[in-house]
């Protein structure tokens, strides 16, 4: 609680029905404060759980500092803090920015990395289950001053150990690969090629109302089982035909034969280290 005391809230820098997040200062230093709204204790609470019993100190992994809860007059008042990212998320980034070639395998690269570090279990005292984060999307993703992501949000994800044997992160984990390659082509959509790049839009703009609801969502992607198209340009570029192998392999109707988080950071790891990918 003393931590929080001595926080001063600048500016508001997001505002949603999750809460709002606020860049803070503390002994001259910027850090990011995430207010939660009563309606969104459990996320607090899962939260400052997974950062508090698992060793998740990667950078792929938004940094975390505290997590504090006061009582303000009548109510609670739950705040989580995180390292500061200037840049702000992969979804504000890629409105305002276009990217070359390694500019997106870096950002796909170091994203995978994140998930990669959450998907693995670590045994032993100073270990860490295997968690699937359940809400992988541009939006709780950061972007960091060197042009690599972080993953954020941690309120909805699950764990799994070998010996507590929870819940099947099987199935889990390959809902963390199908929302992987919607990120993937979010990214991959913002990189110039020919001379060409295509406007940012969120997966699935062209057929659900803008805010969808969970059941608009459900329609298209699990009743029709649609996928995002795959923009024509990008057969004419090498690294773009690439990705959307990748990018489809992540969306298999059947989630036992998508790739894993794994198979896909050694794959991009891959297309960084090509020679038509250096600048
Ligand atoms: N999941 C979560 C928890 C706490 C803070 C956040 N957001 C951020 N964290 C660090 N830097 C940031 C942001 C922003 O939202 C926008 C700009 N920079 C997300």
């Amino acid at each position: 609680a003393t931590v929080a005391r001595s926080i001063s809230l600048i500016e508001c820098i997001g505002k949603g029905r999750y809460g709002s997040v606020w860049r803070g200062r503390y002994h001259d230093e910027n850090l990011a404060v995430k207010i939660f709204s009563s309606r969104d204790e459990a996320s607090w609470l899962r939260e400052t759980e997974i950062y508090n019993t698992c060793l998740l100190r990667h950078e792929g992994i938004l940094g975390y500092y505290a997590s504090d809860m006061t009582s303000r007059n009548s109510c609670t008042q739950l705040w989580l803090i995180m390292h500061y990212h200037e840049n702000g998320s992969l979804y504000d980034y890629l409105q305002s920015t276009t990217l070359d070639h390694e500019e997106m395998l870096r950002l796909c690269h170091s994203a995978a990395a994140g998930i990669v570090h959450l998907h693995t279990e670590i045994v032993g005292n100073h270990g860490k289950p295997a968690i699937a984060h359940r809400d992988i999307k541009s939006k709780n993703i950061l972007v960091k001053g060197n042009g690599t992501c972080c993953i954020g949000d941690l309120g909805l994800a699950v764990t799994h150990t070998q010996e507590n044997n929870k819940i099947d992160l099987g199935r889990n984990n390959k809902v963390d690969v199908y929302a992987f390659g919607l990120v993937m082509w979010e990214i991959a959509r913002r990189c110039v090629a020919e001379g060409m790049v295509d406007d940012y839009k969120p997966p699935f703009w062209d057929v659900v109302p803008s805010d969808p609801s969970f059941d608009d969502m459900k329609k298209v992607v699990v009743i029709d089982q649609q996928r995002p198209a795959i923009p024509n340009r990008w057969s004419a570029d090498p690294i773009l035909l690439l990705m959307s192998k990748v990018i489809q392999e992540c969306w298999t109707c059947n989630p036992k034969a998508r790739l894993t988080i794994l198979r896909i950071k050694k794959t991009l790891n891959q297309l960084l280290n090509q020679p038509q990918c250096k600048k």
